[in-house]
């Protein structure tokens, strides 16, 4: 049994982390944080939550100096991450942090497209935390930063095309996200009348998790990724359409033996050779789902994802992360069905 911690418990990360570890045998938590509800018990602001016996006399605190746990969740913004994790790691605790703040080995990259000033990186083992690539350096992690959501999607859609170097070095990827990607504080844009029957592309050339995602694909084989979000009226999900472009003429059925053979001892994602995915079907899981497999005219592969944005895509796959990092059962706390229809 681990106790854990979690800072910035009252934004949407923060809350699906208490939801998926309320049925996780091997952690109690310990303190959560909020600047805003500092002293109010956890049920008065998730009152989704009430019931749930080992939170009876979980409080919020503000007071992070005395926060301690085996674990850390650093469920913040970006910038304000930086400037939490670093005492930890200090003081020799393990941290997850959700933000993009230490995704990047290359702070010049992140700082031209998150556009603050890195305070630089910490002095301990930080690891990329997207288990089906990098599951040994996240065992051996004092630090892992967690992936970004549409990275996530994005990334799992095509690492065994770009691994087996069978596509051209150019990748287009069309996103269309749920609105909690956003996170708990309301804007002019995801105003319900500006977000209901509408699908708005967003940062069309320039989003930030662009550079993030190419840097991953880039450990696989040359790549040149382009990428664009879409603002979907859906609370949770991300579906993602690949475009690739096969270099050789590989038909349909060696497609999918090479994806079965990639994921083939990866329990969270699931491959569908005939049905196309479908958010509902990932809704509330640690699933990515993966499908499509078309092969055009022009010799174009198109690869479908879909995963939560909440938990394969945030909280799910920090606590996939913990898992490995404590030698728990990698599926503890996150196997479940989706919340179909
Ligand atoms: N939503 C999503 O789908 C995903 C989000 N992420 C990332 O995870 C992180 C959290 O996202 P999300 O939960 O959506 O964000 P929210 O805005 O919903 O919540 C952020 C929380 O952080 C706390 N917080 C804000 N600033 C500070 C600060 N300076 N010091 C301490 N606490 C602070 C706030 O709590 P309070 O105001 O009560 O103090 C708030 O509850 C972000 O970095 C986000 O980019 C990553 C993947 C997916
Ligand atoms: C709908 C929406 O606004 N989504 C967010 C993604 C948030 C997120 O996941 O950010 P990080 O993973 O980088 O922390 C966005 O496009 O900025």
């Amino acid at each position: 049994m681990i106790e854990v911690s979690i800072i910035g418990a009252t934004g949407y990360t923060g809350a699906e982390l208490l939801r998926l570890l309320s049925n996780h045998k091997e952690v109690e938590v310990k303190y959560i944080t909020s600047r805003k509800e500092e002293g109010k018990h956890v049920f008065k602001v998730h009152p989704h939550l009430k019931g749930i016996k080992k939170y009876e006399n979980l409080y919020f605190t503000n007071d992070l100096d005395k926060i301690d746990a085996d674990l850390i969740f650093t469920a913040t913004p970006h910038g304000a991450s930086m400037e939490i994790v670093p005492d930890f790691i200090e003081r020799g605790i393990k941290v997850i942090d959700l933000s993009g703040d230490y995704r990047f080995e290359d702070i010049s990259l992140y700082e031209k497209y998150y556009k603050i000033k890195h305070k630089g990186l910490v002095d301990a083992k930080i690891a990329y935390g997207l288990p089906e690539l990098h599951r040994k350096e996240i065992k051996e992690a004092q630090l892992v930063a967690n992936p970004g959501c549409f990275p996530t999607g994005c990334i799992l859609a095509v690492a065994p095309l770009v691994k087996e170097k069978i596509i051209e070095e150019r990748i287009i990827f069309d996103s269309k996200t749920g609105v909690s990607g956003a996170g708990i504080n309301p804007t002019e844009t995801t105003h319900f009348p500006n977000v209901n029957e509408n699908i708005n592309p967003y940062k069309i050339t320039t989003h930030r998790h662009t550079p993030e995602i190419e840097k991953e694909l880039k450990k696989l084989g040359n790549v040149k990724v382009s990428f664009t979000p879409h603002l979907a009226p859906i609370t949770r999900g991300i579906l993602t359409t690949a475009h690739t472009f096969l270099v050789e003429n590989l038909d349909r059925e060696g497609i999918i033996k090479i994806y079965e053979k990639f994921y083939k001892d990866e329990i969270f994602i699931r491959i569908f050779s005939e049905e196309i995915p479908k958010l509902t079907w990932v809704r509330g899981t640690n699933f990515c789902d993966i499908g499509g497999f078309e092969i055009d005219e022009h010799n174009r592969l198109v690869i479908i994802s879909a995963i939560d944005n909440l938990v394969k895509g945030a909280s799910g796959q920090a606590i996939q992360n913990m898992n490995i990092m404590f030698g728990f059962d990698e599926k503890e706390g996150l196997f479940n069905v989706g919340l179909h229809p």
